[in-house]
This record gives structure tokens, sequence and C-alpha cells, in this order.
């Protein structure tokens, strides 16, 4: 487990992470959301020591990073894929990884070929592609079989059967009891992948809860009704204060309310239905209403 006690990080006057107080799981995958500039990586840095907190502390198992022998074998993190020297191959840079981390060496060949690299491993690093470097550090992080495994954006540069592949992963490495971090724009990835969220907009906690509760609590999930007396069902709801939307003569959209109780208020009513589902917003819409006020670099559309 993760634990972020009051995390904050100051760039001269500018507070990047404010205040971040909360535990990431084991055994399931939390997402790590927020705009550009929110400080997602700014907090991963943190949790492996590579930048100071300016207050508050982060613990991996109960222990700081700096505190952890042998560190990969604890918690493996793929934060810049790029930051490997671009003149070692990657074999080459997995074996000094091990080396240095009490790691047997046969971890090498395993981890390159759960990711795939193949003979691309003896490339240099700096001849390989985006996806490639992405897969040589999600091989690193693999490495000391870790319990703890970290991810910025890792699905960046991966082609469709990449992306697809990394989602298999998270599953796995969370089935398999181990705490996955993973940050990510890509909404539609995130919403079959996590179980979890951690929602961040300048710096600050929007959000930490599973992904449903999320789900549920957008304005956009809502209960959709079939009755032959829609007229009259709209009515009842709105005298409940619930939101109506009529959709046509014979269907309405209700916001705000969960469907047992659109139900009971039917039931009540005497309005007989013909159907009646949850409508669910998709991630992607549920975090743009939750990060609304937090965008810092937006485009003028
Ligand atoms: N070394 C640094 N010196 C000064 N400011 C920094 C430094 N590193 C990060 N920042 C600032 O901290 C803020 C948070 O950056 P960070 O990279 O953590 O955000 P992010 O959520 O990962 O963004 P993105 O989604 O764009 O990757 C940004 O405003 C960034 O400019």
């Amino acid at each position: 487990m993760i634990s972020l006690n009051g995390l904050t990080k100051r760039y001269g006057d500018k507070i990047v992470v404010s205040d971040l107080s909360l535990s990431i799981k084991t055994g399931a995958v939390t997402g790590f959301l927020g705009p550009n500039g929110a400080g997602k990586s700014t907090t991963m840095r943190m949790i492996v020591g590579l930048d100071r907190p300016s207050a508050g502390s982060v613990t991996i198992g109960g222990l700081p990073y700096a505190r952890i022998t042998e560190p990969l074998r604890t918690i493996g993190a793929l934060l810049d894929a790029r930051a490997v020297h671009p003149g070692r191959s990657g074999h080459a840079h997995l074996v000094a990884l091990a080396r240095s981390n009490g790691i047997p060496l046969r971890r090498v060949a395993e981890v390159l070929e759960t990711v795939g690299l193949g003979a691309a491993a003896r490339k240099r690093a700096g001849a390989l592609s985006l996806g490639m470097s992405q897969r040589l550090g999600i091989a690193a992080a693999l490495l000391g079989d870790p319990g703890i495994l970290m991810f910025d954006e890792p699905v960046n540069g991966l082609d469709t059967d990449g992306v697809r592949w990394v989602r298999g992963l998270m599953r796995s490495l969370a089935d398999e009891g181990r705490t996955v971090f993973v940050s990510s724009h890509l909404m539609s990835e995130m919403q079959l992948t996590a179980d979890h969220l951690v929602v961040i907009g300048k710096g600050r906690l929007i959000m930490d809860a599973p992904l449903t509760e999320v789900i549920a609590r957008s304005s956009l999930t809502a209960v959709v009704a079939r009755t032959p007396h829609a007229g009259e069902l709209a009515s009842r709801l709105t005298a409940a204060g619930i939101g109506v939307e009529r959709l046509g003569e014979n269907e309405l959209v209700a916001t705000g309310a969960a469907i047992e109780r659109v139900g009971d208020i039917a039931h009540e009513a005497g309005v007989r239905l013909h159907e009646l589902r949850t409508r669910e917003a998709s991630l992607e819409q549920a975090y743009q209403e939750l990060t609304e006020g937090s965008v810092e670099y937006g485009a003028r559309t």
C-alpha cells in the first residue's frame, strides 16, 4: 500500500501538489487522473523519492522510499520511458538494474518476453520507438517482481495491440494482489481498466472513489423510463424534486435519483412501466464535470 500524508510540493511560490492525503490500495488498479499540469507526475516522483516533498510524507508498505533496501523488489515504476542511457541496449539497461538490486539475471529474459520486446532489446535504447521505450520501461518496472507498480501514462505511444496488452497486464497484476497505480489521459481506457480513481486538479484532491461511484455521481448518469403514462410520471417525479426530461410521448429521463426511487414513485402513482433502466455517464463525461474548474492549460475552442 502507498500512503500519502499531507503531501505538498512547491516550486517557488507555486503550489503544484497541495496537501494530498490518501492510500492506494492493494489488489486493485487505481487510476490517477487530472488535467495537464495537475501534479500527477510530481506526486509519482515524490512517491519514489525523485522529488522531495515541501511538506508531508509518503510511505510505501509503511516505509519511506529511501529506507527500502533493494527498492525494485518492492515498487516498480515507469515514469519517463526515455530516461534510459541512449547508447545502452535495453538488455544491458535491465542487466544493470538487476545487478544493483540483487535480482537474479534470469528475470531479464523473463520480463523482456513478458513485454514482447524480443530482438529489439539488443538495439541502442536511443534507437527505440516511443512504444518500444514504453515496453522497456514496463519491463524495468516488472524486473524485481514487486508488489507495487506505478506507471505514468504507460500507453503513451503504444499501438492498439499494445494498449490492449497494457490493459490486460494491469488487470492481471492487480488480480495477483499487487497495488497498481497508473496515470492516464485516456478515459475510455481507464473506464475499462481501473477499479478505483484518484482525481486531482491544480494539485488538489478532487475525488478518491471507486470507478462505479464516480460514474454514478455524474449528473449525466440518469434513469430512463418508458411508460404509456409518461406525463403522469413526469409530474410525480418533478413534485419529488427530481429533474425530468421528456424524450418522447412514452419516454422520459430522470436525473439525480437512483433507479429504486424512480421505480417506487411510479409504483406509488400506479404508473405502469414498460421499461426502467439506468443510463450511465461515460468516465469521460464524469471526469469532465469533475475537473471543469481545474483545467489550467486549455486551448480555446
Ligand atoms: N522541476 C520543476 N520546476 C518547476 N515547476 C515544475 C517542475 N516540475 C513540474 N513543475 C510544474 O508543476 C506542475 C505539475 O506538473 P506535473 O508534471 O506534475 O503535472 P501532470 O499532472 O503530470 O501533467 P501532465 O498531465 O501534463 O503530464 C506544472 O505546473 C509544472 O510546470
